[in-house]
């Protein structure tokens, strides 16, 4: 079993009920002890919560956990077959993935989209060479297009502050200066489309993300229509789809401010961070008691718990 999608989960909903049911019985029994069962957390890009939520999680499960930077400290890996390598990469995927498969019971592995290449980033290439080429469980700790660990602990921390059965909730493209990718959305998408929301997302125009992904939310391009009578906010940038990793716009009009929150149901605040202040968000909505990004970001290691255990528990 692996973990790259909202697709490897056969009951959603069920999951984030384990999830929360797992959290207490850790809370009550304390961590497990070693387990002899180990895993290699694999990065090509940065991390804070990802990281250490599953080395928080792993060590909450009694499981060894191995950071790799491979960008940094590894070789540069090979992911053409049949390629003469003479030029700068040292290692080839399949001997990489061989070895590490050999070494442990499963492995996290986090390749961001270059946003440069829409074919090779929504097809996975990165990912997917390492789901072809181990043969132990893979956990996406975000992909080129998906973030589904992140999708998981959204799930629970909007189950653990829904007041009503059926909350509204909407994510908001926000501007950055940077060009990000898609996947937060794209997997928030997938999930909240599988969740008892009425779902609605807002951007601009031209930030449209894949059609696949919107299937369960409405769209509408007026922010302040989203926003009325909304039970969470969930702010987020990405770049666009279409003109592929391209910003479009930097409109501070978009930003997250009270004057926005003003026209929800005293909606709660949501980003998966690292965010940047008073570009996505102004400090006085992030810093309000409506902001949950705290609760949020504790729950990676809710939704951590019970994806190790579920793979390799
Ligand atoms: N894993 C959480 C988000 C990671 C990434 N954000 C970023 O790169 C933000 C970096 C910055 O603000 O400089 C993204 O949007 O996919
Ligand atoms: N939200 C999230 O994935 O954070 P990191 O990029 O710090 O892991």
């Amino acid at each position: 079993m692996n973990f790259c999608s909202i697709n490897d989960v056969d009951n959603p909903q069920g999951w984030v009920d384990e999830a929360l049911a797992l959290k207490k019985e850790i809370e009550t029994y304390g961590p497990k002890v070693y387990t002899g069962k180990s895993i290699c957390l694999l990065f090509f890009n940065p991390s804070l919560r990802t990281r250490l939520s599953m080395q928080k999680a792993s060590f909450n499960l009694g499981i060894q956990s191995f950071i790799f930077n491979l960008n940094q400290e590894g070789w540069q890996l090979e992911f053409e077959d049949g390629t003469v390598m003479n030029g700068y990469t040292s290692e080839h995927i399949k001997e990489a993935a061989g070895v590490l498969s050999s070494y442990f019971d499963a492995i996290g592995v986090r390749s961001f989209a270059s946003l440069s290449n829409k074919e090779e980033d929504y097809t996975e290439k990165v990912f997917n060479q390492f789901v072809k080429h181990c043969s132990i469980p893979v956990i996406n700790m975000e992909s080129a297009t998906l973030h589904p660990l992140q999708s998981l602990a959204d799930m629970i921390t909007i189950k653990e502050f829904a007041q009503v059965k059926k909350p509204k909730v909407v994510l908001s493209w926000a501007p950055h200066p940077k060009a990000l990718p898609q996947a937060v959305a794209n997997s928030f998408l997938q999930w909240a489309g599988q969740m008892d929301y009425d779902f609605v997302v807002t951007h601009p125009e031209g930030y449209e993300l894949a059609p696949e992904f919107m299937q369960g939310a409405r769209l509408e391009y007026d922010q302040k229509k989203a926003f009325e009578g909304a039970d969470f906010i969930y702010a987020k940038n990405w770049s666009s789809y279409e003109e592929y990793g391209q910003i479009l716009s930097q409109d501070k009009k978009w930003m997250i401010d009270k004057v926005k929150m003003n026209l929800t149901n005293n909606a709660k605040f949501m980003h998966c961070l690292p965010v940047r202040r008073n570009v996505i968000v102004t400090d006085e909505v992030i810093d309000s008691e409506n902001s949950i990004v705290m609760q949020q970001a504790a729950h990676r290691v809710t939704s951590a718990n019970l994806v190790l255990r579920k793979l390799i528990g």
